[in-house]
């Protein structure tokens, strides 16, 4: 029986598609305070500022496309003999443009929630406040994101796929928000490999046993080849 892979990706994967990572040089937490812009308090206070905000990530999503760590992990999750299961923290859609299916357990720029009735819809290019729920037609839509002190989706799945695994990998995340960080203690505690694909040391690397340092668009490929 083939191993089970899971693998974490963060926004270093997507760093070489033209999209921000948050906390590194010029990263969306420099131009922006997590406050004001990820949190139902942010929202509550100030909508049009986070619809700002997601509209704008929306759009640079929307044209950018996948690099050769993503289209490695996709060729991986097609060809190998047991199960690949990609965990993402990104909201871009950049691993299903690179035909791999992904669990996004913050949410996706893709796609409107709304805050009163739960209904789920594609989102317009462009949100604004107020934005009118095609179910319940209350004005209580939001961008379909997981901000900070919210609870994670997907988290039943992800534990139990982490508790399963024989390899985990994480790509591109500086392992400091949880509880994605915590994943590789979990992944290492029920016996499984861990190796770390990042541009540099990240806040959780001690935790790994294996390492690859550069660009994902480089060490991705060569490690799944
Ligand atoms: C800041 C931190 C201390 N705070 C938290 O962790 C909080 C609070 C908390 C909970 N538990 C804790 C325990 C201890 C301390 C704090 C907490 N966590 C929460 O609020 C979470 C919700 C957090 C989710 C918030 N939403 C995001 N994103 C969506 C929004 C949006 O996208 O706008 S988080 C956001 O930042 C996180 C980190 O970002 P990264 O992806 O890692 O990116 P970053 O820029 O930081 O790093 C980039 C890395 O890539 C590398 N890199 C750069 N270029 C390249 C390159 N080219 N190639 C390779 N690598 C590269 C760099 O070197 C770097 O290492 C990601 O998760 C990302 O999604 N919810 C929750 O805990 O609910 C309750 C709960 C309780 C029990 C069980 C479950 C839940």
């Amino acid at each position: 029986m083939a191993d089970k892979i899971v693998i974490l990706t963060g926004a270093g994967i997507s760093a070489e598609s033209g999209l921000g990572t948050f906390r590194d040089e010029g990263g969306l937490w420099a131009k922006h305070r997590i406050e004001d812009v990820a949190t139902p308090e942010g929202f509550a206070r100030d909508p049009a500022l986070v619809h700002g905000f997601y509209n704008a990530r929306r759009v640079q999503a929307a044209s950018a496309v996948p690099n050769p760590a993503h289209t490695a992990l996709a060729r991986l999750q097609r060809d190998w003999p047991g199960e690949v299961v990609i965990v993402t923290q990104n909201v871009d859609g950049l691993h299903e443009k690179a035909g791999a299916t992904a669990i996004h357990m913050h949410g996706e720029l893709s796609g409107a929630l709304c805050f009163a009735c739960g209904h789920r819809w594609t989102a317009p290019p462009q949100m604004s406040p107020g934005e009118p729920c095609p179910a319940c037609a209350a004005p209580t839509g939001r961008p379909d994101i997981v901000w900070f002190g919210e609870m994670p989706y997907h988290m039943d799945e992800i534990e139990d796929h982490l508790l399963g695994c024989d390899l985990f990998a994480a790509i591109g995340t500086s392992g400091q928000v949880y509880p994605a960080a915590g994943f590789v203690q979990g992944a290492a505690y029920a016996g499984a490999r861990t190796i770390e694909l990042n541009l540099a040391e990240s806040e959780i690397t001690g935790a790994f046993e294996d390492h690859r340092i550069g660009p994902a668009s480089e060490v991705v490929p060569a490690w799944v080849a």
